[in-house]
């Protein structure tokens, strides 16, 4: 079915130049409703095919930037780019490339699924019949395309929603929330189905105030927090930058520069780095050296009436440092680490060792924490091991998004 949806082949070139631009780019989004500032200085990047979770607590201004991204707001500052569009400048172009899935989103609900389908492939002027088929069978629903709308569950409606803003064959997939409300079984089968329209070449962005609800179909995500972004990039890299600011914490000394600088996320976990050299250079610290550059970035520079960029708006950089003293602290760890025989005994051979804080005994297993990075796991097994206890399981208390998403926000709202 996918030749319907899957898009036209490129030639080398534009594939190239393809494969090198953000599908996303947004650059210094600033907005405000009447005296609240929304957005503030939001930077980042998604690269293409990639499946960006865009998180953060309600009101932290999720909607309002993906409102900008589908058109429906003017940015009052900064630039959103879909494709290479700038949606300011030809939002009808961007509209034809995007498929935007709002929260809470109606539908027609006194006639078919067939006939939902037919209807919007009629409004987005596409051969209904081929089309409509195809995303029939790639949501699932061909099996109650006669059924009434009214009469399917929110799961099914998520999935025709879904199918709706497929209809146009659009590049990229923007939905607000779209797991919100559903029960596991209707979230796991929308999980699927984002995965399957990865492997057809869209780009999929979504939001979500609900840290595990996706967070295993990203590839990449940036967490918003009081209308700033906090942190953006892939989760495996996020996490080791965390990691390395953590082992220089833990031995008093300051984070190393390439974990905490502006820069070292974004641009540079999509495989544009500035050079070192040349033009485009940058200092460590991002600034670039060439006046042209120095031209291009003002371009890009802080909008009017918004000020300088504050700090941490540019990545982890300030977040090692003081504004983000839940960083800067190093928040203790948990690990759970299951043995064979009395648990006690592996717990009295832990308690007391250097960096642990606690050891207790929950549901057979020994929970201990620590201060320090992954090493400070390896210690404790090791140790464990060699005081020939049989370790059988050992598992950090928390995933990798939860702890990242622990360590860089404040648990602020606005
Ligand atoms: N049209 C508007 N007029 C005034 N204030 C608004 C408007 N739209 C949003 N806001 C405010 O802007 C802030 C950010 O809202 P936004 O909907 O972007 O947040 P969100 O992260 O999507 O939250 P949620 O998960 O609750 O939807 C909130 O304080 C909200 O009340």
């Amino acid at each position: 079915m996918s030749a319907a949806l899957g898009g036209a082949p490129l030639s080398t070139a534009a594939a190239q130049i393809e494969r090198l631009r953000p599908t996303i780019r947004v650059r210094h989004l600033s907005h405000r409703f009447g005296a609240l500032d929304v957005l503030k200085d939001v930077t980042f990047d998604v690269g293409p095919g990639e499946i960006f979770g865009f998180i953060g607590p309600n009101g932290a201004g999720k909607t309002t930037t993906i409102r900008v991204m589908a058109t429906l707001l003017e940015p009052m500052a900064g630039r959103v780019e879909i494709d290479g569009v700038d949606v300011t400048i030809d939002p009808a172009a961007v509209r034809r490339s995007i498929g935007y899935m709002p929260d809470h989103a109606g539908v027609y609900d006194r006639i078919t699924v067939r006939e939902y389908l037919e209807f919007f492939a009629d409004a987005f002027r596409v051969p209904s019949l081929d089309v409509v088929d195809a995303v029939l069978e790639l949501t699932d629903l061909g099996k109650i395309q006669d059924r009434i709308v009214a009469t399917m569950s929110k799961g099914m409606k998520q999935r025709l929603q879904l199918g709706r803003i497929l209809l146009h064959d659009p590049k990229v997939l923007i939905l607000d929330e779209p797991a919100s409300d559903l029960d596991p079984r209707a979230r796991i089968e929308i999980r699927d189905l984002l995965l399957e329209l990865r492997s057809l070449g869209k780009t999929i962005f979504l939001s979500s105030h609900i840290l595990t609800e996706l967070s295993d179909v990203c590839t990449s995500i940036g967490i918003l927090e009081k209308g700033r972004l906090v942190v953006a990039g892939p989760i495996g890299e996020i996490a080791a930058r965390l990691e390395a600011v953590r082992a220089a914490q833990a031995h008093g000394h300051a984070p190393p520069r390439h974990a905490v600088v502006p820069g070292a996320y974004g641009a540079q976990a999509h495989g544009h780095a500035p050079p070192r050299h040349g033009p485009g250079a940058a200092t460590p610290d991002g600034a670039p050296t060439d006046p042209a550059a120095v031209d291009r970035s003002q371009a890009d520079g802080p909008p009017p009436g918004y000020g300088p960029h504050p700090p941490h708006a540019a990545g982890l950089a300030s977040a090692g440092q003081a504004a983000y003293p839940a960083l800067s602290q190093i928040s203790r760890r948990k690990v759970k680490v299951r043995v064979l025989g009395d648990p006690e005994a592996a717990a009295f051979l832990v308690r007391g060792g250097p960096g642990i804080t606690d050891v207790d005994i929950v549901a057979g297993a020994v929970h201990v924490g620590y201060v320090g990075t992954d090493v400070k796991i390896a210690e404790i097994v090791q140790h464990l091991v060699r005081s020939g206890v049989g370790v059988i399981g050992v598992e950090p208390e928390r995933n990798e998004l939860e702890r990242i998403f622990l360590e860089v926000t404040q648990g602020e709202v606005q």
